[in-house]
């Protein structure tokens, strides 16, 4: 679910462009293989939806209009800069939540509401599909630098964040790609493969539970489960796979009826964040010229043939 003024941007989009957005530079790819958009500021992916051939559908035609609009989630409401767009894959960095080294840095760091800037486009990739090199054009931190790549293609959505240690201290890195997935319906959603890991709930102040089963939503839920294992996102209608690395933190994260002011009450049932995350429980303490890279594949599930 897209707001209706992105839909008109990647409708007019034939083959590759860049334009304005709500203030906003994005990249826009609108290709055989499927649909790309990218907001230049936090190199955040804001929509995705690849063409995949599907049972009744030939291969590389795109999905009869109204039957799916990707597989992320950006709030209708119109973000002001600079503040951050809720939505697609923010890149929270290099801290996750109020986790700054002083406690006062903004919530998520600053790589999200930054100016990054497009290195390369690759579309000459195997398997047709497209590859984009990012780098922030300012420095935001100062022994730490970022650079993300994101590889599109009709089956699947990669994001990597690359952190490089070029300073002289041990610095400590948390972070998350912050993935906002549409859903049918919230409230119908599970995610399976985080039956008996530990987590703490931020609800209850950070208290320890372990998982009981596969996760149902059903209501406000904000935990940080300690797992490196992939997950399957399930709304009902759709099945995602999801996979990571240099992750041991995957946070779930729905404010149940208590949305955000910018989330009006017709779309707060429609995403579900599912995060690839370093948090406060797994995070990492980079060395001069050390380096870690941060990870997240979203593909179909695999069916057996
Ligand atoms: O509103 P934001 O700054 O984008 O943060 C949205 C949410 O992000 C994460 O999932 C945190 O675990 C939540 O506690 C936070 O509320």
């Amino acid at each position: 679910m897209i707001p209706d003024t992105l839909r008109q941007l990647v409708d007019a989009t034939d083959g590759q462009r860049e334009a304005d957005w709500q203030g906003r530079r994005l990249l826009l790819i609108n290709a055989d293989w499927g649909e790309l958009a990218i907001s230049l500021q936090g190199a955040q992916v804001l929509h995705f939806l690849p063409f995949a051939p599907e049972a009744g559908r030939a291969a590389g035609a795109r999905p009869a209009t109204g039957t799916e609009d990707g597989w992320l989630w950006v709030t209708p409401t119109p973000q002001p800069m600079p503040g951050a767009i809720r939505g697609g894959i923010p890149l929270c960095w290099p801290w996750f939540a109020d986790e700054s080294p002083d406690g006062k840095g903004p919530m998520h760091g600053p790589a999200r509401t930054a100016a990054w800037r497009v290195e390369a486009v690759d579309d000459s990739v195997s398997g047709s599909g497209v590859e984009i090199h990012l780098s922030p054009e300012q420095r935001l931190h100062d022994q730490l630098v970022p650079n993300a790549v994101v590889h599109a293609n009709g089956q699947r959505l990669s994001v990597e964040l690359m952190t490089r240690h070029t300073g002289t201290t041990p610095v400590k890195l948390t972070g998350a790609l912050h993935t906002y997935f549409a859903v049918a319906d919230t409230h119908q959603c599970r995610v399976e493969g985080l039956a008996g890991a530990r987590y703490l709930d931020k609800l209850e102040h950070f208290a320890e539970h372990h998982q009981q089963g596969e996760l149902g939503i059903r209501g406000s839920l904000d935990r940080i489960y300690q797992s490196n294992r992939p997950v399957i996102l399930d709304d009902g209608q759709r099945r995602l796979a999801i996979s990571k690395q240099g992750s041991d933190s995957t946070v779930v994260w729905h404010p149940g009826d208590d949305l955000p002011s910018d989330t009006p009450a017709t779309a707060g049932m429609r995403f579900l964040c599912v995060e690839t995350a370093c948090t406060r429980v797994d995070p990492v303490w980079l060395v001069p010229d050390g380096q870690h890279l941060l990870s997240t594949t979203i593909g179909r599930e695999a069916t057996s043939a």
